[in-house]
């Protein structure tokens, strides 16, 4: 009898000349047996801590077993098999042991590479930034679509913001997202918006973006429309006809983009359900928790009761009153800032010019475009009557002008963009609708005609330059006025690497509130010419 079977068969006579097949085939497949099992345990990583624990206790307890109850011919048995476990805790431990030795390497690498991008987050089990494109099919199974739109699109890399909020809205995180204008963050959240829902269906609103206007909406929708290129998702812009009369419950919606004031109001009149919405995403975040729109958005959030609902909030600029308020209502929330909080796009180079009084602004206007006037241009001033009285003022001069403010019907709104964007007119004059998220690629310069109101305002506005990596320039005209709103403009430029005079920076910090003086006219017509 072979040695192995001895302990097993004691005592039992074996014919191994009449059995010599069986013996053979019985011997074969144990050998057989024995390879196969055990790297099977410990390569397939099979074994998690939990597995481990019960491993060891279920070792204990045999091992008591064995001393209070020692049974003649299993102690062998048990001795292999207890041999056997021990092996595989022992590889499993150095297993658990590698992997975190591995797990901390990777945090390593991510705060490095973190650093690298600008890239500053803080929550709990944050993902891992992505290195590029590619990693969203390797790591998160992105459909090729996507990548194909991305490509076609243009962009090689993810911008700093797209790294890391794409992981954290695709780990099932909520997300505070601030990030410099034109760095991408449309594409932050419709990327992952888009991999989540995967497909179209008929089973109601999926995912809701809130824009504070309706041309930020508008873009959102058609930028949301590019990234789904080939695949039939229903993605509706709310527009003043949608909200009147379509009936929401038979209307195939997956992505709905609106302002908050139409979304409101279709939840109001047309019993719009939004109780399966899995995305809620508040572009320009600060902008919709101003007083005129935080009503409307808390409708909103309220309306969006689906407890498994993803939040997110993307900025430039989020005040620590907007985040506190936020984290009210979401839940394990990762932060993600790009650079420093509330700064300017590092490509935009930024002055200020002085020009006393009113009057001096359009004289200094006019001598900037005589001596070199390099469209696109973009103008801000500080309310409707004011873009009306400077855009007769420009038509004086054959500058191909036009002007864009909140009172003008929506068709001559969107006429006015797409003829800047087209380059039909070189000078835009704006009051502050169009200040946020508005894309214009090639704007050039930005004039602050009439100072910012706020910090933020000043950072939006002048962000309409300088997107995309690309160079731009902002010019900001102060009178006496605006001398004590100055310091916290300088800070602004100073933050983003401009030269300021000594003289601003050592003007006294004063405590912003919204700075919109009476302006005079900056009409040279009497009104008598006007009639
Ligand atoms: N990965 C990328 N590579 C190159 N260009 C990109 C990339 N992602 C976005 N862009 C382009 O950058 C420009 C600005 O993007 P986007 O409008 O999303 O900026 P934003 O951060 O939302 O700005 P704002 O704060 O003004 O709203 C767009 O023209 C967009 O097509």
């Amino acid at each position: 009898m072979e040695k192995e079977s001895s302990f097993l068969f004691s005592g039992i006579t074996f014919n191994r000349k009449k059995f010599a097949g069986d013996f053979a085939r019985f011997k074969e497949k144990k050998e057989s047996d024995d390879t196969q099992e055990k790297p099977n345990l410990i390569e397939n990583g099979s074994f998690t801590k939990e597995e481990v624990k019960l491993m060891r206790s279920d070792k204990k307890r045999k091992r008591k077993t064995a001393i209070s109850d020692p049974v003649e011919g299993f102690s062998v048995f048990k001795s292999s098999k207890s041999k056997a476990v021990d092996e595989v805790i022992a590889q499993t431990e150095d297993e658990i042991l590698e992997g975190k030795k591995e797990y901390h390497r990777q945090l390593e690498r991510d705060a490095l590479f973190r650093k690298k991008h600008n890239i500053h987050v803080s929550g709990s089990n944050l993902p891992s930034p992505l290195q590029n494109f590619t990693e969203l099919r390797t790591r998160y199974n992105c459909k090729s679509y996507i990548l194909r739109n991305l490509a076609e699109l243009g962009f090689r890399e993810p911008t700093p913001i797209q790294r890391q909020a794409i992981p954290v809205l695709l780990s099932g995180r909520e997300c505070f997202a601030c990030a410099p204008t034109g760095s991408g963050k449309t594409f932050a959240f419709l990327c992952p918006i888009l991999m989540k829902l995967v497909h179209a269906s008929k089973d109601g609103i999926r995912a809701v973006i809130l824009c504070p206007t309706r041309e930020l909406a508008a873009q959102t929708a058609r930028e949301c429309k590019k990234l789904s290129k080939g695949k039939k998702f229903h993605i509706k812009l709310m527009t003043k006809q949608l909200t009147k009369s379509a009936d929401f419950s038979k209307l195939p919606c997956d992505i709905l983009i609106a302002t908050p004031f139409r979304v409101q109001f279709a939840i109001r009149k047309r019993k719009l359900d939004l109780s399966k919405v899995e995305f809620l995403v508040l572009d320009e975040s600060d902008k919709l928790f101003e007083l005129g729109l935080v009503k409307q958005v808390d409708a909103v959030v309220k309306a969006c009761s689906n407890p498994s609902i993803l939040r997110s909030l993307f900025s430039a600029t989020l005040p620590d009153t907007v985040e506190d308020l936020a984290r009210t209502i979401m839940h394990d929330a990762v932060r993600v800032i790009i650079g420093r909080k509330n700064s300017a796009s590092e490509s935009i180079k930024q002055k200020l010019i002085f020009v006393g009084s009113e009057e001096g602004k359009l004289l200094a206007l006019r001598q900037s475009f005589a001596e070199s006037l390099n469209p696109p241009v973009l103008l801000f001033v500080q309310n409707k009557e004011r873009a009306k009285e400077l855009h007769k003022e420009l038509k004086y001069d054959n500058i191909r002008a036009d002007v864009i403010h909140a009172d003008l019907p929506q068709i001559q709104r969107e006429s006015a963009i797409d003829n800047f964007r087209s380059g039909k007119t070189w000078v835009l004059i704006a009051t502050d609708v169009i200040a946020r998220g508005m894309d214009f690629k090639g704007v050039n310069c930005v004039i602050n005609y009439d100072f910012p109101d706020s910090p933020a305002a000043y950072i939006h506005r002048i962000g309409r330059s300088g997107r995309a990596g690309r160079s731009g320039e902002a010019i900001t005209l102060y009178t006496e006025a605006d001398v004590p709103f100055l310091r916290n403009i300088a800070n602004v430029m100073t933050a983003s690497g401009c030269e300021v005079p000594e003289w601003i920076l050592a003007l006294p910090k004063k405590k912003w509130r919204k700075h919109r003086p009476h302006r005079e006219s900056i009409s040279t017509k009497s009104k008598d010419e006007d009639e």
